[in-house]
């Protein structure tokens, strides 16, 4: 693996939530109550993390996104600051209060329930404030919690000037071809496929996008086709506190790797090494490693 001295550029645009995450003994079933045996708030959005991701494992980041005009909206500017994300392009809006995520966790397992709130007003001009970064940027990471359109109009705008696009498809929701051709990498959970894709057979997917689709589970193994055959690399978590925030780990791995000129196979080693990680933390920014954590 290669990682050069330069300073990848990527631009981030996505949600930032406030994640409150119970801690019960196991997961409510459907009309089931159940006790928190404790609960606490983490910094959160799959936007925000992978922002926080990128700019940890030494890319310069401008996350662009939109929280409310509230004490939430102010602590999460203050953590992106405190991380080294610009937050030049992080909006604020009066229509609604900042994103949150209401996550149960029992046994490392994790069922989430996102409320956009502020992020679902990430609108195109706030793509296009950014301009002149598109062009300097080395890479562009997108997300699905924040409207389909904000995500289409970035992508192509990306592509226009010719930069390199990484999609994680989370939360899954149908995307469209054009935009599946468009992009340059897609992470994506193994049961969600059909969703995404509108096909079933992981195979299938696979071979169609080969190169470009890499599965995940919660085992923190990664599958994917590379043109002859099916590869399939796990590397165990190094300890597991939650499983929260592992693909936006994994995506920030491997588009950090990307950025420096690796092979597919060694983005998606580094992709996993830094999910490994990120599971040992509570919540799902803690546990995110700094380059120092491999290299020193
Ligand atoms: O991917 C993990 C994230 O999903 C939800 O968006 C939560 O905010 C959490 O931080």
């Amino acid at each position: 693996m290669n990682f050069s001295s330069e300073q990848p550029k990527i631009i981030v645009v996505g949600s930032s939530s406030i994640d409150l995450v119970l801690e019960t003994d196991k997961l409510p079933l459907p009309n089931e109550t159940v006790l928190a045996v404790n609960s606490e708030s983490y910094f959160g959005g799959k936007g925000a993390n992978q922002a926080v991701g990128t700019a940890r494992l030494g890319a310069s980041v401008y996350f662009i996104g939109c929280v409310g005009m509230d004490p939430l909206g102010q602590q999460i500017m203050r953590n992106l600051v405190g991380e080294n994300v610009n937050v030049g392009f992080v909006h604020e809006t009066d229509k609604e209060s900042t994103g949150t995520a209401y996550v149960t966790t029992s046994e490392g397992n994790a069922a989430i329930v996102v409320v956009p709130a502020a992020n679902k007003y990430l609108n195109k001009s706030h793509i296009d404030e950014a301009d002149r970064y598109f062009h300097t940027s080395d890479l562009v990471l997108v997300q699905l919690e924040v409207s389909m359109d904000v995500v289409e109009y970035t992508v192509k705008k990306a592509k226009k000037y010719g930069k390199k696009v990484g999609l994680y498809a989370s939360p899954a929701m149908r995307v469209s071809d054009e935009i599946l051709e468009a992009v340059d990498f897609i992470v994506a959970k193994s049961n969600e496929l059909f969703i995404i894709f509108g096909e079933e057979k992981r195979e299938e997917v696979l071979k169609k996008y080969f190169n470009k689709v890499f599965v995940r589970d919660d085992t923190n193994s990664t599958i994917y086709f590379d043109g002859t055959e099916m590869k399939y690399y796990r590397k165990n978590k190094d300890k597991t506190v939650y499983k929260m925030g592992m693909g936006d780990a994994f995506t920030s791995g491997f588009a950090i790797a990307l950025c420096h000129g690796n092979s597919v196979e060694d983005c998606v080693k580094f992709g996993n090494e830094v999910s490994s990680r990120v599971s040992g933390g509570k919540g799902s920014q803690t546990g995110l490693p700094r380059m120092s954590d491999f290299f020193s």
